[in-house]
């Protein structure tokens, strides 16, 4: 390793994906695979097609790009396994980039929890700040424009549901809000033991909430806005300090948007116009009108988190057994409407309406 990498010093031994067997190694399903995007020679990359980066994971392409980072799929040439790289640079606009730092330390607090990606190491060179990571599916929002009729069935929104709220209750137990939930930042592994496990991604907006007695921190009386506008709370347009709450109001838009395939403020690119359909949606109590035909069964989940008290610990329990309704007989490990071996999408809503 060169003298200007570092890696984190519990993280110089790369670990072992749990329950990835070596027979595993097939995948569970081509159609969620991450698909390559092209490294453009003319854009500049942090890594190159090929190259080695610090002699063990070879660079085989890009995942994806975000507004900060970029992610690769590398394979580990010691175990031969493929493997996610997230990489930004280290420095932005002149000024250190902490981001990932503050990521890939959350990350590590919550290694254990089913619902974060494992890591195999995080660290930096002398230009960029890296995490390699378990390689995971295409995004949730991905897999639901993948489908023909752009949306998910019943069973796989309350699935998905159930698992982010999971999801966040441990980060929250950790004393983080999350602040960029949506489907982009929403996978599933891709091996046969990992394949319905939902997975959260992102965590680079991530702000403690609570300090280690367990005590909120006082909010601030104006925070700055943090979040995706599409799926954030009606307070975050407010500028308020972010709670376990608003996580979970961005886990309700979501639920939204899988089931009936759009928000009503899709097309809406001001901030102020989003924010006023949010409030007609749930402010003087759920709206019916914007819950008809297949909706309809979300409004009992938007009341319940619409009436959750922002300044106090959620009761998950309670919203997970709220939302097992859009599922139920279908268990989490059940096979989603994507895979292979699943028989019909419409099996979970008639089974439902039975
Ligand atoms: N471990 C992984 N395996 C497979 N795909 C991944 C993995 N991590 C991220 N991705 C893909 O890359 C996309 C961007 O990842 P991520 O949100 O972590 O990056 P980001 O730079 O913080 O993005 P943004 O600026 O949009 O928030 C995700 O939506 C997902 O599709």
């Amino acid at each position: 390793m060169s003298k200007e990498t570092k890696q984190d010093d519990n993280n110089l031994t790369p670990r072992a994906p749990q329950n990835q067997k070596n027979e595993e190694k097939t995948f569970a399903n081509k159609e969620i695979l991450p698909k390559m995007k092209k490294i453009e020679s003319e854009e500049p990359s942090h890594l190159q097609l090929n190259e080695k980066f610090l002699k063990r994971w070879s660079i085989e392409g890009l995942i994806g790009k975000g507004g900060y980072g970029e992610i690769y799929l590398a394979v580990d040439v010691v175990k031969g396994e493929e493997v996610a790289i997230k990489v930004e640079p280290k420095k932005r606009r002149g000024k250190l980039a902490k981001r990932m730092i503050l990521e890939q330390h959350v990350m590590f607090k919550m290694q254990g929890k089913p619902h974060v990606p494992l890591i195999f190491g995080s660290g930096y060179t002398e230009k960029i700040n890296f995490i390699i990571m378990q390689i995971l599916s295409i995004n949730v929002g991905d897999i639901k424009k993948s489908n023909p009729n752009k949306r998910l069935s019943q069973c796989s929104v309350g699935r998905i549901i159930h698992q982010s709220i999971t999801a966040l209750r441990d980060l929250h137990e950790t004393g983080y809000v999350h602040r960029d939930v949506k489907p982009a930042n929403m996978c599933f592994g891709i091996y046969p033991s990992s394949r319905h496990i939902l997975i959260l991604l992102d965590f680079g907006l991530v702000r403690r909430y609570k300090l280690d007695s367990g005590e909120w921190r006082e909010p601030r009386v104006r925070a700055g806005f943090r979040g995706t506008t599409r799926y954030v709370s009606i307070r975050v347009h407010r500028r308020c300090e972010q709670s376990p709450y608003d996580d979970l109001v961005s886990v309700m838009y979501t639920s939204y948007e899988l089931l009936s395939g759009e928000l009503p403020w899709k097309h809406l690119e001001k901030s102020e116009e989003v924010l006023q359909l949010k409030e007609i949606m749930t402010e003087n109590g759920v709206n019916p009108e914007l819950f008809k035909g297949e909706k309809s069964v979300l409004m009992d989940f938007f009341k319940m988190v619409s009436e959750t008290d922002p300044y106090k610990t959620p009761n998950y329990d309670q919203l997970i057994e709220c939302i097992k309704v859009l599922y139920s007989p279908k268990t989490l490990t059940d096979p989603y409407e994507w895979e292979e071996n699943h028989k019909s999408t419409d099996e979970c809503s008639e089974e439902n309406s039975k």
